[in-house]
């Protein structure tokens, strides 16, 4: 059942591989930017829900900031104003102190002090105003990380196996950081906007038609803004699968789970090729539209340009005349400039907000995205003990965007107590089989039935709860040994003893004796200390979670490849032991570990072809017979 991964409503869904950097989808349009405008309202709501505190705090303080400019330009006017008046007066006083004992100077001082006060304050405020947005920030970003993985993590296997999927969580990822800067934006946005009102209203009194001459002036820089920031999301967006490939090149070529073979095979030249080549288009790409955005961005600003000198003109011939004083003619030049600049940084902001809003599509839609596997409204408990197993019921399942059936008409019966054993070659179905039974997929056709009711009708928590599972390519996590063991139950983390008691029973605790820092032991290349561990090693501390989980349906998918025979011997006997009363599946390519199960099903090419006791199948002279003789004889 493939699904489709929402987008901001763009239809991306193309064939695997990637689209050449460049190409047009999506459009980003007047109409789509206008659209993700709606994405402006979660998103602040989303950073007031984070601190209402920090956010009242800075929205109070920047209303304040933003009236101090036509203020302090206007205390510059009656300052330039009182000088002329004074230079005109006729009798002056000669020194300094006659100038200050005469009281001429007292406006003066006033209007000076006031000035101090009002840069001493501008510069306080916009220090604190800068402080909480960057605490603000950061605590949004957390939250939206947290939201990201919180949401994740309630996705479907079927999701994060898909490449579409994974690009979209790539976009979405970069957004929970990479749009702190419109929170910035819009917050300064709304100063600004107080600010021009303010220039704005002073300007209108003196030379109302000069505002007309101002918008028109910076018409064309905003067009041009909005087209540009519009193609470079478009580009972003495209370039997404090769964003990721430049990252998992970079990646690869340098990090320590790849170092080993990266060294021996010799493979830096060619991913360092790769890499550049890769990064090569990208710069290609960006360069273009750098070139074009910084021609057209300085032809628009030369329009600006001579729209304000044209009013600067206007302004000093009407002082020439007599009609402006010469504060006038500051203040008012003074406001047209800083008017200039802010509607032209006003506009230009508008224009990319609205491109960061179709940014946060990638975001918003992300948290759209929904699972199908989930627990229905009124969840049967898993049984506790479990009376009759599980049941196979002509079980057919392929993987999405996949023709072949990976399993089909599986029908067989997991009886409660019993240990069974899956054999089968590479690629026969073993480990979807698992994955069926621990509802990381749900069957196409046919259905499972846990003590005669379908799996789909139990809670999804406690039946993934219930079950232990040990994968092949189970997670090898860089945290200390304990920690390792304690991921199977992880409330359960402080129970030492638990934990202890999981590692005897997989004899990860011979593991764990040898390491110098014990339980505590970091284990891992990545960090500070971290203690390296063979791959047998790491596989006994891997299935000890299985045993922490203390649950009532164990599963080992070959987690046991590399364990020496009389490991593996160990542990399967061991497991068959302790699975004593449970429901048990193992899955290895070893006969002699296989052969303790109660039965064992073989499977070939999806299809459970012979069924039995390890004797009963040899006596069956088919494929059990034929791979058990191969590998008998390989010792022999
Ligand atoms: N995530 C997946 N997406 C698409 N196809 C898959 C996926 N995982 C497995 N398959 C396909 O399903 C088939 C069965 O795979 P499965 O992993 O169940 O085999 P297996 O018996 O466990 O093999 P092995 O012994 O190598 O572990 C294979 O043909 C494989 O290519």
């Amino acid at each position: 059942m493939p699904r489709q991964y929402s987008n901001g409503g763009r239809d991306t869904r193309r064939p695997s591989g990637s689209a050449p950097i460049g190409s047009p989808t999506p459009s980003g349009s007047l109409k789509e930017r206008v659209g993700a405008l709606k994405n402006l309202r979660p998103f602040l709501t989303m950073v007031w829900r984070t601190s209402r505190r920090l956010t009242a705090g800075s929205l109070v303080l920047r209303l304040i900031r933003a009236v101090m400019p036509v203020i302090t330009l206007f205390v510059g006017k009656l300052i330039i104003d009182n000088v002329v008046t004074l230079v005109q007066a006729p009798h002056k006083p000669e020194t300094i102190w006659l100038w200050l004992s005469s009281g001429l100077l007292n406006r003066l001082i006033l209007l000076f002090l006031c000035e101090f006060a009002l840069a001493v304050l501008a510069d306080i405020l916009g220090r604190v105003v800068s402080l909480i947005d960057s605490l603000l920030s950061e605590r949004v970003t957390n939250a939206s990380s947290v939201r990201l993985m919180e949401h994740a993590a309630k996705l479907d296997l079927e999701d994060f196996e898909d490449s579409e999927f994974q690009d979209q969580l790539e976009r979405a990822r970069r957004q929970t950081s990479g749009r702190m800067t419109l929170m910035g934006q819009l917050f300064g946005q709304a100063q600004d906007i107080v600010t021009v009102a303010s220039f704005a209203a002073g300007l209108i009194f003196y030379a109302p038609w000069l505002i007309a001459l101002l918008f028109l002036a910076l018409v064309p820089a905003f067009i041009g803004e909005a087209h540009f920031n519009a193609q470079s999301y478009s580009l972003d967006f495209v370039r997404t699968p090769e964003r990721r490939e430049l990252d998992y090149v970079r990646q690869t070529a340098a990090s320590v789970e790849t170092a080993k073979e990266v060294k021996i095979f010799g493979l830096n030249g060619f991913l360092i090729d790769r890499y550049i080549r890769l990064a090569t288009a990208f710069y290609a790409a960006n360069r273009r539209l750098a070139l074009r955005r910084a021609g057209w961005g300085g032809l628009f600003t030369a329009i600006g340009t001579v729209g304000y000198y044209l009013a600067y003109a206007y302004i000093t011939w009407r002082t020439l005349t007599g009609e402006f004083s010469i504060g006038d003619l500051t203040f008012l030049a003074g406001s047209f400039r800083r008017l200039r600049t802010l509607l032209e940084g006003l506009l230009t902001s508008f224009s990319s907000t609205a491109s960061q809003a179709l940014y946060l599509n990638d975001l918003f839609s992300f948290f759209e995205v929904q699972p199908e596997i989930l627990s229905p409204a009124n969840p049967r408990l898993f049984p506790n003990p479990i009376e009759r197993g599980f049941e196979f019921q002509n079980v057919g399942f392929r993987y999405p965007g996949s023709e072949r059936w990976a399993v089909r008409h599986l029908s067989f019966i997991l009886h409660a107590g019993e240990v069974l054993a899956l054999v089968g070659e590479n690629g026969a179905g073993k480990t979807t089989l698992v994955k069926l039974l621990t509802r990381l997929y749900d069957p196409v056709e046919g259905r499972i039935l846990l003590d005669g009711h379908d799996l789909r009708e139990y809670d999804l928590e406690t039946l993934r709860g219930s079950m232990g599972v040990i994968f092949q390519d189970f997670v090898r996590y860089n945290l200390s040994a304990g920690d390792n063991i304690a991921v199977g139950k992880i409330e359960a983390r402080d129970n030492q003893t638990r934990i202890e008691r999981a590692a005897r029973r997989s004899q990860a605790d011979e593991v764990i004796a040898r390491l110098p820092g014990g339980y505590q032991q970091m284990i891992g290349k990545r960090f500070k200390d971290g203690v390296e561990l063979s791959g047998g090693e790491w596989q006994k501390i891997a299935i000890a979670r299985a045993y922490m989980r203390e649950a009532a349906v164990l599963i080992l998918d070959e987690p046991t490849a590399a364990l020496d025979a009389r490991s593996e011997f160990e542990v399967f006997q061991r497991f068959k032991e302790l699975s004593s009363g449970k429901s048990a599946i193992l899955i290895s390519h070893r006969f002699s570990s296989v052969r303790m199960a109660d039965r064992i099903l073989v499977l070939a090419e999806g299809r459970i072809e012979a069924a039995g006791t390890h004797d009963e199948l040899l006596a069956q002279s088919g494929r059990y017979s034929e791979l058990f003789e191969l590998q008998a004889a390989g010792y022999r």
